[in-house]
């Protein structure tokens, strides 16, 4: 299967802080590709490197071929195109119903009409369950429908690639269960393709194909492949503790 995002000797930081160096990886279409690693060693500022947020101080990220380090603005608008986002707060409008958080996007970025985007808007709720909940307002719904909503406003363009920021955080099981099943719901659906930072456990062994395992000391990635695997069969002892820890084991 062919690549849809190529990392290629990346280096990460603030400032003159290196925070991660040497990050070499593909992820294929259809994958979904989970970050790990202890707490403050780099994951959401990787994934913020591969939005493009953020520039790297060295490297490239390539998405569906197209270098978004080394992107002018105007390219960079249409790279992000390919992706939807859902970062760790939601974030959706307060201020606007679930359907205006979508149609807000389409508007923006589209020359759609507003019964197009409406149209749009109500598919997209329909695909997280939550047609019936269009005119309501954040405040007025759960914290697992919220998330969802925000997948149903990432998957707006309809992109190949979806990026999730800690997307259970803040959830009860249930509800994170019914959320990894979505996931694996929308690369059935769609082949999208997955890219997810988290910490939860059961999300790793029940959706991802793929980890990649960031490491605070070396700065480096210090394991790459299937979670089901490395669990028993990693060289690295941290990496078995951290895949085989129980509830609450300090990352
Ligand atoms: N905007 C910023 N400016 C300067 N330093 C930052 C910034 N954002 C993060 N950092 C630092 O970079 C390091 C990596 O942070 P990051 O949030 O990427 O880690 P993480 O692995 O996602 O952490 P966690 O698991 O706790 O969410 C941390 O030491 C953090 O303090």
């Amino acid at each position: 299967m062919e690549a849809v995002i190529k990392v290629d000797k990346l280096k990460m930081g603030y400032g003159d802080r290196v925070i991660m160096e040497c990050l070499d990886f593909e992820i294929k279409q259809g994958e979904i590709f989970i970050i790990l690693g202890g707490s403050g060693c780099g994951k959401s500022t990787l994934l913020k490197h591969m939005i493009g947020l953020y520039k790297p101080m060295a490297g490239d990220i390539t998405i569906k071929g197209k270098n978004i380090v080394k992107a002018d603005a105007e390219k960079k608008r249409d790279i992000m195109k390919e992706f939807g986002v859902m970062y760790q707060s939601g974030a959706l409008f307060g201020s606007m119903t679930l359907e205006e958080n979508i149609t807000m996007i389409l508007e923006e970025v589209t020359d759609m009409s507003p019964q197009e985007r409406h149209e749009r808007a109500m598919e997209k709720l329909a695909l997280v369950e939550l047609d019936e909940f269009n005119t309501f307002y954040p405040a007025e719904i759960s914290g697992g429908m919220k998330k969802r909503a925000a997948i149903a406003r990432a998957m707006a363009l309809n992109p190949d690639i979806l990026f999730f920021d800690e997307p259970s955080a803040g959830l009860d099981p249930i509800s994170a269960a019914n959320l990894d099943a979505l996931i694996l719901k929308l690369r059935e659906e769609f082949k999208t393709t997955i890219v997810i930072v988290t910490h939860e456990l059961e999300s790793i062994f029940s959706i991802a194909d793929r980890i990649i395992m960031l490491d605070k000391e070396t700065k480096r990635i210090i394991e790459d492949g299937d979670p089901r695997k490395l669990k028993n069969e990693s060289k690295n002892e941290w990496v078995r503790d951290f895949l085989n820890r129980r509830e609450s084991v300090q990352t």
